[in-house]
């Protein structure tokens, strides 16, 4: 039997510690404040606005959201986030990828303060992950770790198959494996034959943006399966870059879309941001 890694299950759980963090905060006067820029209209970006928007009221934890238009320039977009730098009451900055051509992401990296760089991506938080000693963590690879741990899988000296190398996802989930003691392979658009290194594979990481993407013919009878993807069917409907239905078959163990990696991002983002409030409580 297929175990199925629950997301919505496990961050329901991390919720009740994480509302007893928010009240303790409370009694020093300090209220957990978020930052959120999107720019333009990136449909997964959207979904996880408006997810998170919904978590941050329920735990107590001050959100701000700014939805700016597509043609916002870089300097609008740095100074905005400079403002953000200098808020005592925003703990972290997180600025939606992918942005509009016009804006060069790295540009907006190196300009979050690293120390309210909630998400983790700045030079020098990914910096620390990769050289072993993580600070703030990428938000969906960290939840992944979470998940997993929470269901007794450990990736130590797993073949680990990580599909994209993107910023957000692909290159913090390998730094976090090989910290784990996984041996690591990372997939992109120009890999010579991702199925084949797939099927050897005890871990499957898909982030590649692709519906169904992985079928049941990649996968080695009881790897682990987790799928980051946030994609759409032709009819519209919500899919990952696994095909679940088939997958489940083959696997030990699978996270569903939705219900597995997305809430665990969010849970990730609102507990450090929790977190980097604790570090404000303990300076004032
Ligand atoms: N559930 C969640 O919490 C989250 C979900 N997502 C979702 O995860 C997916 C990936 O997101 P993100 O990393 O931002 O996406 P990007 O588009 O930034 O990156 C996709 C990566 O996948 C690679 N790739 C694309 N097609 C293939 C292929 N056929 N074979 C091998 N590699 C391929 C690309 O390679 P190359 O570099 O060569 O272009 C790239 O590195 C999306 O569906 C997104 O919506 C993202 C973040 C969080
Ligand atoms: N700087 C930055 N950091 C990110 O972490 C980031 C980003 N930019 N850009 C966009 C992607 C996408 N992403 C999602 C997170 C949660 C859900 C989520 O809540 N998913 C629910 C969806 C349920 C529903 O349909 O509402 C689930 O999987 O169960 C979705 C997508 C984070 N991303
Ligand atoms: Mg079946």
């Amino acid at each position: 039997m297929v175990k199925l890694l629950d997301g919505k299950k496990l961050s329901q759980k991390m919720n009740v510690q994480m509302k007893q963090d928010v009240a303790a905060l409370a009694t020093q006067g300090i209220i957990p404040g978020l930052a959120v820029i999107l720019v333009g209209d990136d449909a997964a970006s959207h979904i996880y606005v408006r997810n998170k928007k919904r978590r941050a009221e329920k735990l107590g934890i001050r959100s701000v959201i700014e939805e700016l238009p597509v043609t916002t320039t870089e300097t609008e977009l740095l100074q905005l986030i400079d403002q953000y730098n200098r808020d005592p009451e925003i703990d972290g900055i997180l600025v939606q990828l992918p942005l509009p051509a016009q804006i060069d992401p790295w540009h907006v990296l190196l300009a979050i303060d690293p120390h309210k760089d909630v998400d983790g991506f700045s030079p020098v938080n990914m910096g620390k992950l990769w050289s072993g000693r993580p600070d703030v963590i990428a938000c969906t690879p960290l939840g992944i770790m979470k998940l997993l741990a929470a269901n007794g899988i450990d990736v130590a000296g797993m073949d680990a198959l990580v599909i994209g190398r993107s910023t957000i996802v692909g290159r913090p989930m390998a730094g976090l494996l090989v910290n784990a003691d996984a041996t690591v392979t990372i997939a992109h658009t120009k890999t010579n034959d991702v199925k084949a290194i797939a099927r050897r594979s005890d871990l499957i990481v898909a982030a590649c943006g692709v519906a169904h993407f992985i079928t049941a013919d990649d996968v080695k009878p009881g790897a682990v399966v987790v799928d980051v993807g946030m994609d759409r069917l032709p009819d519209g409907k919500l899919t990952g870059d696994v095909d679940f239905e088939h997958v489940k078959d083959v696997a030990s163990a699978i996270t569903p879309v939705p219900g597995g990696v997305g809430p665990m991002t969010i849970t990730m983002l609102m507990n450090q941001t929790i977190q980097l409030a604790k570090g404000r409580a303990q300076r004032e």
